[in-house]
């Protein structure tokens, strides 16, 4: 008999469809009929090309915009209904411009201050003990590897983006939220620092056994990270493989993959998932 945590998945998105009315435009259908589980700690890959739904589906799971249809389930609690101070201990979100995850003119044990504020319910400015602020800091900041946690005093906005983006991470680990989100969070970064940054990322939610959906247009990154990859076209799943079948996908297969997509039909993509090799 499977144990009780085994019987609700992570993450549940039921029958989700998005749809947008941009000015002087058709009706969009963003994320079309969308239906996902994803077991407690899979690290989940998104790829897809531009517009294919995969930024609206994060919005969706972490509850900044509500699904016309469907259900979104955290752990088995409708994040759609729940206030946001208690969505925000299931759900954390690291996008990919720095200046949106952290305020720059403050330090960075400000901002972890201000970080577990928003994680302390519903009296947020009630104040967190500088030494509280200081511990959480360094502990999530010291498996990154790069110092940061003796730089508590910096002035974010004086850092790289590589750092920034690695202290938003490590933010978003404050209170082990159950589910991680991270939308493009190391596109605006060079080769070298983005992959520091995502093997850090890695380290951090998989140490805390954090349920992650990576969205990334980096076909290596997405392979080389993921228990799960899925690709994403027209709002849809089109392509959802794990475990032993991403053994010997090469960032060119999905390459390919991905300009028949574009040009092709969907079924075409649904192949890779049945050609790929057990
Ligand atoms: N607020 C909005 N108003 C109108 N249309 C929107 C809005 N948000 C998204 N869309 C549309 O929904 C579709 C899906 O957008 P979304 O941002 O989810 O795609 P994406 O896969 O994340 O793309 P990208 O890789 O470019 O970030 C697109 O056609 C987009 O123009």
């Amino acid at each position: 008999m499977p144990a009780s945590s085994d019987l609700v998945p992570d993450l549940l998105l039921q029958g989700c469809t998005k749809r947008f009315v941009a000015p002087g435009r058709e009706l969009v259908t963003a994320v079309d009929d969308l239906s996902l589980e994803v077991a407690a700690g899979t690290f989940v890959s998104i790829i897809g090309s531009n517009g294919a739904g995969k930024s609206t589906t994060l919005a969706m799971v972490a509850g900044n915009l509500l699904a016309d249809e469907g259900h979104v389930t955290v752990r088995g609690r409708d994040v759609t209904t729940l206030p946001s101070w208690r969505r925000i201990a299931l759900v954390s979100r690291v996008r990919q411009n720095p200046q949106d995850n952290m305020v720059s003119n403050l330090t960075i044990e400000e901002n972890f201050a201000l970080a577990l504020a928003g994680r302390r319910g519903r009296f947020p400015l009630r104040r967190t003990s500088p030494g509280k602020v200081r511990a959480a800091a360094q502990e999530l900041l010291e498996p990154l590897g790069m110092g940061l946690e003796n730089r508590l005093g910096a002035v974010s906005g004086s850092l790289s983006g590589g750092q920034r983006q690695a202290i938003a991470v490590a933010m978003a680990c404050l209170g082990s939220p159950a589910v991680m989100l991270l939308d493009e969070h190391v596109a605006a970064l060079d080769p070298n620092s983005a992959a520091r940054v995502n093997a850090a990322t890695e380290r951090l939610v998989r140490e805390r056994k954090i349920t992650t959906l990576m969205v990334t247009h980096d076909m290596k990154h997405a392979l080389d990270h993921a228990d799960r990859l899925l690709m994403m076209h027209q709002g849809r799943i089109v392509v959802d493989v794990s475990g032993e079948q991403l053994t010997g996908i090469t960032p060119r297969d999905l390459q390919q993959r991905f300009a028949a997509l574009s040009g092709g039909s969907l079924s075409d993509a649904s192949l890779l998932a049945e050609s790929s090799p057990a």
